[in-house]
């Protein structure tokens, strides 16, 4: 049997006290295995509501692992095994009977290269929702969604045309506008920019930007410039290679502007002034 998470209104967030950071995402990762490669351990990361937390660390330390694992994206790859927690208002979302495609109808997901599908820019948008049997008004969705993603008035005269057919930029916009419209809780953002050049990235971060007022995002990004622009809580992540594995751990998180002007971690300091990458 499945089951099926509850709506976002229900949320049970950790309120520990009035000040206490309220999460949308709450993880415990002890360890996340492909196969017999330990790939991630000892990991504690949240997703604060409203807010944008950043992924960072040298190549291969997990980012994209952990980020995956938030939703359960990981799951598509066989030998993928987690031990630890992954809390969603308040349910384990490994749970053996929690449904992931309700798991990602609430945690949406948007990737490093834009994917728009080969269709319409309004079916593009469409999909999510004809796939979650939307009962509203279609075409006000699709408008409202390709306007929260900032692309309405480049495509509004458009929108049979193939997505495949805007640029990298509109195109990753094309995919947010098509992640929001199911109106997630959270969006998990795996290198959004890195293949967009320099005008289109800042057009997207200033979107995430407005975005964090709806949605709680967490975004791994390789480029801590970015980090700094756009991430209220940033997550330093490394890779132990002291038993001759490469195994990915956070070594310290906080809010960004703590964690790169007075990290906690040796690591961290040697990190963020560009010692290593
Ligand atoms: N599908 C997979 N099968 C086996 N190993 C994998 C798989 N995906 C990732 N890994 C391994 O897990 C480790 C963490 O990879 P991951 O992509 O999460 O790191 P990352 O920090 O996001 O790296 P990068 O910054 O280079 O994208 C790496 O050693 C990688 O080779």
């Amino acid at each position: 049997m499945t089951t099926n998470l509850s709506t976002p209104s229900a949320a049970a967030a950790t309120t520990a006290g009035a000040n206490a950071p309220q999460y949308a995402i709450s993880a415990a990762i002890d360890k996340i295995y492909y196969g017999d490669f330990l790939a991630v351990r000892d990991s504690v990361i949240g997703v604060e509501k409203g807010k944008i937390t950043g992924f960072i660390g040298p190549s291969g330390c997990g980012k994209s692992t952990v980020l995956r694992s938030l939703n359960r994206m990981n799951d598509l790859i066989p030998i993928f095994r987690l031990e630890g927690r992954v809390d969603f208002m308040g349910q384990d979302i490994y749970a053996k009977d929690i449904d992931p495609v309700s798991v990602r109808r609430h945690i949406g997901m948007v990737f490093q290269q834009p994917n728009p599908f080969s269709m319409s820019i309004y079916e593009n948008v469409a999909f999510g929702l004809r796939l979650n049997r939307y009962k509203g008004n279609m075409d006000e969705q699709v408008e409202r969604s390709l306007r929260r993603a900032g692309l309405w008035n480049e495509v509004k005269d458009k929108l049979k045309q193939n997505g495949l057919a805007l640029s990298g930029g509109q195109q990753q916009r094309l995919c947010i506008a098509r992640a929001i419209a199911i109106e997630p809780t959270v969006l998990l953002m795996d290198e959004p920019c890195s293949a967009l050049d320099p005008i289109a990235t800042r057009i997207v971060e200033e979107l995430m930007l407005e975005l964090k007022q709806d949605y709680s995002v967490a975004i791994v990004t390789h480029n801590m410039q970015q980090a700094q622009r756009v991430a209220d809580i940033t997550a330093f992540f490394s890779v132990d290679v002291s038993k001759g594995g490469r195994t990915g751990y956070l070594v310290e998180k906080g809010p960004t502007k703590e964690l790169f002007d007075h990290p906690r971690e040796q690591l961290t300091r040697e990190y963020v002034s560009g010692q290593f990458s």
